[in-house]
């Protein structure tokens, strides 16, 4: 960006603003990408002792080590950071809403209002989840466009400034033998996955509102959705990728409480601030169907969960069997080529093919191998970490990778039946695969999850 500009973390102080997004600033400002940046400030209604530890050590610190107080809630707050921006004049200004999304509302509303006295240019970032249902997330569109236009506003999903995401485009479409096959006729059925073995970290006044449906399914899980399932924009401008997205979304059937199963791990009640006998849920599993061409009849089946054996993000491409008159070539049924793309705990692309196994008899029985592309092995360095790009995006002015009013409606439209649905919830033990009901679903059809 040409012009100075400053940063406003409002919750700078928080762990998204000391594990993620400083450490990211830091980086970007070291490879030389923030030249013209003024200062990053950092509000919160107390300074915190390990955000104050953490600034003086970036470099150079006196970009990040500048404390507001503010409560969002309080006008003197507004007031105080009025008289800051007023010596910041002609430089663009972006705020940052790391903050519990309890208080977006309020946070948006008094923002805004302090912004009508000044002309500077500005952006507004706002995290994940936006908005608790359908209703909410409307209501917070309006809040939004009551004071900024569309084109200041990046809703963030931290998902898809990772590597593999925005790998999936140059896979699809650029690609003759992948394109070619990415629809019906060939697309056995896809899978999309996001399990961890880690639990609520403490945060469980957030979580026991949200709840995994909220947390992962609604937002990271429907974008990896749409970068999967859409058509190809027609060109690389970002109204036209987010329309596409739209586009799918629209076509995405409404998630059946019958085709979810939900879970909660043993000893989830005993977390602090969870409410006593909740019934939030800590797991979900979904069939998902798409009403379009491409996808008639392809199940898409997600699932998301804590406490689980393991952490791995995936989403697979399975692809058709080979007609069973080939098989009788062999002694045996081929697998099913795949296609993975992993974003923990690497970021890769795997390709599942038959081979003959080497030395084997000509028409011996083929054997499953895999062609990989591991990124960091490949670049030989660390990758930009998800944030870093995102960032560079919303100092950039590119919203390609941000959600736009009308998509986020949408997703929260896919999940709306599933989320106060009286579906069983099952108990499941930590360090599993989850409830046993979720490995029904696909045995049912004749699948199982790849994980
Ligand atoms: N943590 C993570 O890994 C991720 C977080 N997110 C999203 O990021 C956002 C922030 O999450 P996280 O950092 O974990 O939350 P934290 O609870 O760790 O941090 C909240 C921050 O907000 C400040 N705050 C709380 N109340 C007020 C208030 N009334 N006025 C001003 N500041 C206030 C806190 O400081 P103080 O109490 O001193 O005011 C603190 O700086 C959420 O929307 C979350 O969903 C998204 C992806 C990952
Ligand atoms: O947004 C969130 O994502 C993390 C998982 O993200 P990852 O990049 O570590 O895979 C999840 O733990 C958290 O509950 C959720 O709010």
């Amino acid at each position: 960006m040409n012009r100075k500009f400053s940063i406003f973390i409002l919750g700078g102080t928080g762990d998204l603003a000391k594990r993620k997004l400083l450490p990211a600033l830091e980086r970007l400002y070291k490879e030389g990408h923030l030249k013209n940046l003024h200062k990053v400030y950092s509000l919160a209604r107390k300074e915190d002792p390990s955000w104050k530890v953490l600034v003086s050590s970036l470099e150079p610190s006196e970009k990040f080590d500048n404390f507001l107080q503010f409560d969002v809630n309080l006008d003197s707050s507004y007031h105080h950071l009025g008289r800051i921006l007023r010596e910041l004049k002609g430089q663009e200004l972006i705020f940052y809403l790391a903050l519990s999304p309890f208080l977006f509302e309020t946070a948006l509303r008094k923002l805004g209002r302090l912004l009508r006295d000044f002309t500077n240019p500005r952006k507004i970032v706002i995290e994940k989840p936006f908005g608790f249902d359908t209703a909410s997330a409307r209501k917070l569109n309006q809040l939004l466009y009551t004071y900024f236009l569309e084109e200041e506003i990046y809703r963030i999903d931290h998902f898809l400034g990772k590597e593999t995401i925005q790998n999936i485009f140059s896979v699809r479409f650029s690609n003759t033998i992948f394109e070619s096959l990415w629809h019906r006729n060939f697309v056995d059925h896809v899978q999309i996955v996001a399990i961890e073995d880690i639990g609520i970290e403490g945060r469980g006044e957030y979580y026991d509102k949200a709840g995994a449906i909220r947390d992962m399914l609604q937002n990271h899980m429907l974008q990896m959705l749409s970068f999967l399932a859409m058509e190809p924009p027609c060109c690389m401008y970002p109204e036209f990728i987010r329309d596409e997205k739209v586009k799918l979304l629209r076509s995405v059937r409404k998630i059946s409480p019958e085709e979810t199963v939900k879970g909660q791990y043993e000893g989830y009640l005993l977390e602090k601030a969870v409410r006593e006998g909740s019934k939030t849920e800590t797991f979900v599993a979904v069939k998902l169907h798409i009403d379009n061409p491409r996808w008639q009849d392809v199940p898409f089946y997600l699932m998301t969960g804590k406490r689980l054996s393991k952490k791995l993000s995936q989403m697979a491409v399975v692809f058709k069997e080979v007609p069973r008159s080939f098989a009788n070539l062999f002694d045996c049924m081929p697998n099913q080529n795949k296609i993975i793309f992993q974003t923990s705990p690497k970021n890769k692309i795997a390709i599942h093919f038959e081979l003959r196994p080497p030395a084997g008899k000509f028409i011996a029985c083929p054997v499953e191998t895999v062609m990989e592309y591991d990124m960091e092995s490949y670049v030989g360095k660390k990758l930009p970490e998800a944030y870093e790009t995102l960032i560079l995006d919303i100092i950039e002015g590119d919203r390609s990778l941000f959600i736009r009013g009308d998509e986020v409606e949408l997703m929260w439209e896919i999940v709306q039946p599933i989320l106060e649905s009286d579906a069983p919830l099952h108990i499941y033990k930590p360090g599993t695969l989850g409830p046993e009901q979720a490995h029904l679903l696909l045995q049912k059809d004749g699948k199982a999850w790849i994980i």
